[in-house]
């Protein structure tokens, strides 16, 4: 009788646990990102700890949602540590990849086939709150970023970024076979930047063409948003899509209850 009641409890008061894993390049903002998230969906609430250092190893912790739990892992974005991503690959139900849009070169997005004006996604709107002259994105950090950037390359005065970089990354992850059918969000992150590249050209330049690699046969749920993990715009959206989508896709990868 115990035992029944017991189990009966634990039915009641447990919720379901979903996993969830950010991606990006070092300094995209994935740190960042977590921080607000943290902030949001804990229920200590903390004030988010804005001023990151590279992560080297994993930051974790658990936001608490209405209907789950979702698990947020946090690596790191450096060249050296990208090969330790595919062990998180298995256990994950989504991924979230982040990219500086301000590393990633506007003009080479244009000659990649985005067009100037593009076709305005309706759904994905621009943040704005654009507030560069606030922006804490300090000298200091700007170093961090050029001393980082392998891929970071730069003709003259014009800055081409890091695109060709960020693509074959993300590229990577997708071909991994414990990636098929993952919900992925790309989140165009640094938004409230006078630099950034706007989300639509990210679509047609960047992410498009990833998707037309993909094998046909892998098909999953996909979006592109833009955000700005610093001012925590659109932090709670991003998860809100994170939160739908993997209860969506539940069969082919079941939470675990907690
Ligand atoms: N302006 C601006 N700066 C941002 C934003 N998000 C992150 N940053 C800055 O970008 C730098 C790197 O942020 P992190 O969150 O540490 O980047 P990361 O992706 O975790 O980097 P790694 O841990 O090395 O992989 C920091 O200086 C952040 O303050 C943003 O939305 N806007
Ligand atoms: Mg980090």
């Amino acid at each position: 009788m115990y035992h029944l009641a017991k189990g009966l409890y634990r039915l009641a008061t447990s919720k379901e646990e979903y996993s969830v894993i950010l991606l990006g390049l070092d300094n995209a903002g994935k740190t960042t990102f977590h921080e607000q998230a943290k902030s949001l969906f804990t229920p200590e609430r903390p004030d988010p700890k804005l001023r990151t250092v590279p992560t080297v190893g994993q930051n974790v912790s658990t936001l608490t949602l209405p209907d789950m739990y979702l698990k947020i892992w946090d690596v790191g974005g450096q060249l050296s540590l990208r090969r330790l991503w595919q062990s998180y690959y298995a256990s994950c139900h989504a991924i979230v990849f982040i990219i500086d849009s301000t590393d990633i070169g506007d003009g080479l997005l244009l000659r990649n086939g985005a067009g100037e004006d593009g076709d305005e996604d309706d759904e994905d709107g621009q943040v704005d709150d654009r507030n560069n002259e606030n922006s804490p994105e300090t000298g200091a950090r700007n170093e961090r970023r050029s001393s980082s950037s392998r891929g970071h390359v730069s003709s003259g005065s014009q800055h081409l970024g890091r695109l060709d970089e960020c693509r074959l990354v993300l590229e990577d992850v997708l071909q991994h076979s414990e990636t098929e059918g993952v919900p992925l969000l790309i989140l165009a992150n640094k938004q409230d930047r006078e630099d950034c590249v706007e989300v639509v050209k990210i679509k047609e330049g960047l992410v498009k063409k990833v998707f037309e690699g993909e094998k046909a046969s892998s098909i999953r749920d996909s979006r592109v948003l833009p955000v700005s993990a610093l001012t925590g715009t659109g932090v709670s959206e991003a998860v809100d899509w994170v939160r739908s989508r993997v209860k969506w896709n539940k069969e082919s990868r079941p939470p675990v209850m907690r």
